[in-house]
């Protein structure tokens, strides 16, 4: 599994999940605390038995979202952290225990913005005020619901409790609301860094191309070659060979006198095209210079390496570069072998010299220079 597939993410993200809610079990638990010296200290309206209920039921609900949590069944909703009915469900238990509340009430206010926190990061603005006003509604109902009742203590302490519950929810609120813009602001600022990084990969990676493509014929060049060679060699197994060839066209000189430039070019991208058909993709073929062109066939043997440059040289002499009329295209190949330590140097020197017999004793032919190789 790679760190960035989307599994490894979702892990991810559902570990931070975990923590969220461990945090806000944790709040809970101090809120439980609180409630429970509120019961022995008798500011709290409830019986023993009925506390003990509540905390039950308190302790139910959050072992439902634990088991949402851990069964992943979490992940089937659209907003995976379960925020908001979390926060709706606190603040439904902090409505209730602060209706059972006398004196205390006042005091346990700051827990609305202590509940309302958790959603500040990630809830959309309207779906926050809609918390922030679910918590008002519950609070003022209790008051109404008292005052209705003839039990509320003081009408003028709870207007001013409800004053500074509206003041500190609207800025709540707000708060909220200009976090999300400043998210949703670097959100799309890394778009843009990630839209800026592509492009610039895209170009590295045509800049890679243009460094190590000869733009006539498509192919690999020759500082490119060497590159290529050196790491195919130092990956080569003990006793393993790969083929080493210099490839030159015959008479090329004279295609362009009779021909043209233009015509030779044509005869050199034939080439590149007929070549590349007759090898494998592990086959690594390169322009040299000129009309030279250099092979490195990896792993093989000097029966098979002969096998595969004579194709290759009974192709180009079957070939018709498009638009050039030329009696006959031949090449001729000098071929050796490198092996583990082998200098890649030397080898190409070898397979020049081969390649300097080949065009001594006619040309179109394929010569070797095995002799100082370790075949
Ligand atoms: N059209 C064209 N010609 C090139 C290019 N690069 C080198 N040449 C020509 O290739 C010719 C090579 O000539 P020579 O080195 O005498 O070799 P040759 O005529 O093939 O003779 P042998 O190799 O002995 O068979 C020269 O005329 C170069 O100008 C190229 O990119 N395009």
């Amino acid at each position: 599994m790679s760190p960035g597939s989307p599994q490894v993410k979702r892990q991810a993200l559902q570990g931070l999940l975990m923590k969220r809610f461990g945090m806000a079990v944790a709040t809970y638990g101090l809120a439980l605390l609180l409630f429970w010296l509120a019961v022995f200290s008798d500011l709290n309206r409830l019986g023993l038995q009925a506390a003990l209920v509540i905390t039950a039921l308190v302790v139910a609900s959050q072992a439902l979202f634990f088991f949402l949590f851990v069964s992943g069944r979490n992940q089937r909703f659209a907003d995976s952290s379960l925020t908001e009915p979390q926060v709706l469900t606190a603040l439904v238990w902090h409505t209730y225990l602060l209706a059972q509340l006398d004196a205390g009430r006042g005091t346990m206010l700051v827990m609305y913005v202590v509940i309302l926190l958790f959603g500040v990061f990630q809830l959309q603005p309207r779906v926050f005020v809609r918390c922030a006003a679910l918590a008002f509604i519950g609070f003022s109902g209790v008051n109404l619901w008292e005052w209705w009742q003839g039990e509320l203590g003081s009408p003028a302490l709870a207007l001013v409790q409800e004053a500074v519950l509206f003041l500190v929810l609207t800025w709540l609120s707000l708060f909220a609301s200009y976090v999300q813009s400043m998210r949703q602001r670097m959100r799309q600022r890394r778009f843009a860094l990630q839209a800026h990084q592509d492009t610039l990969r895209g170009m590295m990676r045509q800049l890679e191309d243009l460094v190590a493509t000869d733009e006539l014929t498509g192919l690999f060049n020759r500082r490119h070659f060497l590159r290529l060679a050196e790491r195919e060699q130092s990956s080569l197994l003990p006793g393993r060979q790969h083929g080493l060839a210099l490839i030159d066209l015959d008479h090329f000189k004279r295609i362009n006198d009779q021909h043209g430039h233009a015509a030779g070019d044509r005869v050199l991208q034939t080439f590149a095209a007929v070549a590349s058909a007759c090898l494998r993709d592990g086959d690594i073929l390169a322009r040299y210079g000129g009309e030279e062109f250099v092979l490195l066939l990896p792993d093989t043997d000097a029966d098979q390496f002969t096998a595969c440059c004579e194709r290759l040289r009974e192709a180009f002499a079957g070939a018709e570069p498009v638009g050039v009329a030329v009696e006959q295209l031949s090449l001729s190949v000098g071929m050796t072998l490198l092996g583990l330590g082998d200098d890649l140097d030397e080898a190409l020197q070898r397979a020049d010299q081969a390649l300097y017999r080949a065009k001594r004793s006619g040309r179109n032919r394929c010569d070797a220079a095995w002799e100082n190789s370790s075949a």
